[in-house]
């Protein structure tokens, strides 16, 4: 007895038959039956195609009655005119041919094929008709020259093989637009304008739904105690910093990233790896501690020494800064943070990183702070320098970091973090670069790598984020982007709570004399001003330096980093009434006591204004932001910042007779500044003509 049968379905016929033999003939039958019928309809296309050559007025006559009188009228001046053309053309074909002269296109073809082409047959036995009707009427008329246009070209063959092939008429026959008063060819797109659709945007749910941060510092601060997972020693040493409450950003982040280390470092929670993190609050609300706080309460237990979080910032002086809140923070624990951002030589910050006792190599940091440059460095040149133990990845000011993507910092650490992957290590620490989840890959938990991601501005262009090979992201933002009518691509951004945002028309000339204005008749100080370029930020400084009365001090990449460090402590020790500075200053930098920021170059970018506006009305405080505005800048940058969602630009007014009072001075100060620069300008090239003959002279010798 068979296990199994198989029926295949042939059709309700068939089934009714039983034996192979009567279903294959069954099927014969029926395919033969199609045959015929196919031919037939064929015979009966081909008769429909003679009788309409044959009778080619009367289908004209039916076609037309089908036509508006306005088209007709068109058409019928249009093929007045064709048939002219023809009528001569015809003429002189009949001259050429009954002298011998010249031989048609068609008939060479022929004496080549022995046929001629489909169409020209048509267009030939529609000659013919017109000749039998000239012959008959000798004057034809206006229906009859129509009627031939209509029957001869593309455009009635094309209709017909369209219906035979489809059994529907061609729909191009029926849509406004494509009806060609020429048939003669056929019009394959309309004339209408179409409206380009916009591209609705839409954004990855992890993106347009994120978890929502409170804005407003003040009152939303939550007490210590009230945030879950901090041990006591730790809320005592935030205490003792003067931290009594949390702000918003750090309620939300730091529970969310202890939530991730519940089970313990080696594996997430339930087995699972967890989700990386992105934080988008504005500047100034406290995203450091919001890192900081989670890191050092997983790692203070730690048992051995190994790199067990790095955070990576852009600039040196940003991960200065970064590394004393580490340090402070890890100050009574084991725990040791190690900076290698470039202030140290190589070898110094290597020493520091690790040691080699005979051939046992180890690490001497738990925690490094580091810039993309020096880490790339200590990854490839440091052999003992180990990151196969890594648990948190911190990427500080994250949208600049991806803009620095292109030295591929990212993939050198990931490529070190899974160093050991060789397949054959069991152990919990066995780490092999995540693909899709499969039985195999989760069968052996390995310890996870997690991103955590921080910025006033990070992007939302997926595509970007995409970069950073992010894992099941989560994002926490205090500004909700809507995926409902959103075919704007302009981001949205959070600007501080106490901030007042003004901004000053000018002219060129008048920016000096304003930013005097500002500086020795408001009380503003300390003062925090933004220039484009770093020439521009020393002519400034020169500037307000001769003009004298306030300590003022520049800011660039003109000074050494240890020039940069002791300006800076100067400003806030509050020694500094304005720092003049170029964008180096404009990220991350928390000066306390910045009572106001003035753009003398308006910036760009937007992100660029975020930013350097918020080195003001930080962690809840008030502040304002002046920016002097060209009036040919005057639109563009109020656009920008309405589409970034600035609460509000108000205008500030500077009246001419406030400047009147400093235009004196400021002339001398020209003539002082220009003297100065001819005596500097005298002197470099001194010593550049005598460094230039001591090199001759050295080589001479
Ligand atoms: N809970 C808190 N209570 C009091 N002050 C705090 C608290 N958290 C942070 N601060 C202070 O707020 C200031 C701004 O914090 P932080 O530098 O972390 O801001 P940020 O969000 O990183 O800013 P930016 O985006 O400009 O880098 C710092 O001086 C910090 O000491």
């Amino acid at each position: 007895m068979a296990l199994f049968t198989i029926n295949r379905y042939l059709g309700d016929e068939e089934e009714k038959e039983s034996t192979s033999e009567s279903r294959s003939k069954a099927l014969l039958a029926k395919l033969q039956k199609q045959a015929k019928a196919r031919e037939q309809q064929s015979l009966a296309t081909k008769e429909q195609l003679t009788v309409q050559d044959a009778d080619t007025t009367q289908i004209t006559s039916g076609k037309k009655k089908r036509k508006p009188e306005k088209v007709e009228e068109e058409e019928n001046k249009q093929h007045k005119k064709k048939k002219k053309r023809k009528e001569k053309e015809e003429s002189t074909e009949q001259l050429e041919d009954a002298n011998g002269i010249s031989v048609s296109v068609e008939a060479a073809e022929k004496a080549i094929t022995g046929t001629l082409p489909k169409k020209k047959k048509i267009k030939d036995k529609n000659k013919a008709v017109i000749k039998e009707e000239e012959q008959d009427t000798n004057h034809p008329s206006e229906e009859n020259a129509e009627a031939v246009e209509e029957t001869t070209g593309d455009g009635v063959e094309a209709k017909e093989s369209q219906e035979t092939a489809n059994g529907h008429p061609d729909p191009s026959d029926t849509e406004p637009g494509k009806i060609s008063s020429d048939n003669s060819f056929q019009i394959l797109g309309g004339y209408m304008k179409k409206r380009v659709q916009k591209v609705q945007r839409v954004l990855p749910k992890w993106l347009a739904e994120p978890d929502m941060i409170e804005k407003d510092i003040k009152s939303n601060l939550v007490t210590l105690s009230d945030v879950a997972g901090i041990c006591p020693a730790l809320q005592k040493k935030l205490e003792a910093k003067g931290i009594h409450s949390f702000f918003p950003v750090q309620a939300e982040v730091i529970p969310a990233i202890l939530e991730t280390v519940n089970s313990g470092l080696l594996i997430g929670q339930g087995g699972y790896r967890p989700r990386d993190i992105c934080v988008s609050a504005p500047t100034g609300s406290g995203k450091t501690l919001a890192f900081v706080i989670p890191v050092i309460q997983a790692l203070m237990m730690r048992v051995v020494c190994e790199v067990r979080a790095l955070a990576v910032l852009p600039t040196k002086e940003l991960a200065e800064q970064v590394y004393k809140v580490f340090c402070s923070y890890a100050e009574g624990t084991d725990l040791k943070v190690v900076m290698a951002a470039g202030q140290k030589s190589f070898a110094a910050e290597q020493a520091t990183l690790t040691e080699t006792r005979g051939r046992r190599c180890r690490s001497l940091a738990d925690i490094v702070v580091a810039t993309p440059g020096r880490l790339v460095d200590h990854i490839n040149k440091n052999e003992s320098f180990s990151l196969q133990h890594l648990r948190f990845l911190i990427i500080d000011e994250a949208d600049r970091m991806i803009d620095s993507m292109h030295q591929a910092w990212l993939n050198q650490v990931i490529k070190a973090v899974y160093k050991s992957g060789s397949g054959t290590d069991t152990s919990v620490f066995k780490r092999v670069e995540p693909g899709p989840i499969t039985v195999a890959s989760l069968s052996v938990p390995q310890m996870p790598l997690q991103k955590l991601l921080f910025s006033a501005t990070l992007t939302q262009n997926p595509e970007k984020l995409q970069q950073l090979g992010l894992h099941q992201p989560r994002l926490f933002s205090s500004t909700h982007t809507s995926t409902q009518n959103s075919t704007h691509t302009e981001e949205k951004f959070d600007f501080p709570q106490g901030l007042t945002e003004y901004y000053v028309p000018s002219t060129m000339n008048k920016k000096p004399l304003l930013i005097l204005h500002f500086l020795l008749r408001l009380k503003y100080k300390p003062v925090l001003c933004f220039t484009n370029s770093r020439e521009a930020a020393h002519r400034l400084f020169l500037l307000l330096k001769f003009y004298g009365g306030v300590e003022v001090a520049e800011f660039s990449s003109r000074l050494s980093p240890t020039e940069r460090q002791k300006t800076l402590k100067s400003f806030e020790q509050g020694k500094i009434a304005m720092l003049i500075s170029t964008d180096a200053a404009a990220r991350g930098i928390d000066i306390k006591g910045v009572k106001c920021v003035i753009n003398y170059d308006a910036p760009q970018y937007i992100r660029t204004y975020i930013h350097r506006v918020g080195r003001t009305a930080r962690a809840g405080q008030a502040g304002v932001a002046f920016t002097f505005l060209l009036a040919i800048q005057m639109k563009r940058f109020q656009k920008m910042l309405l589409n970034a969602g600035s609460p509000g630009l108000q205008k500030h007014v500077v009246k001419p007779q406030h400047l009147s009072g400093l235009e004196s001075r400021y002339e001398e100060i020209l003539v002082e500044l220009g003297e100065a620069i001819k005596v500097k300008a005298f002197k470099m090239l001194n010593l550049l003509h005598t460094s230039t003959s001591v090199t001759v002279c050295a080589h001479s010798e």
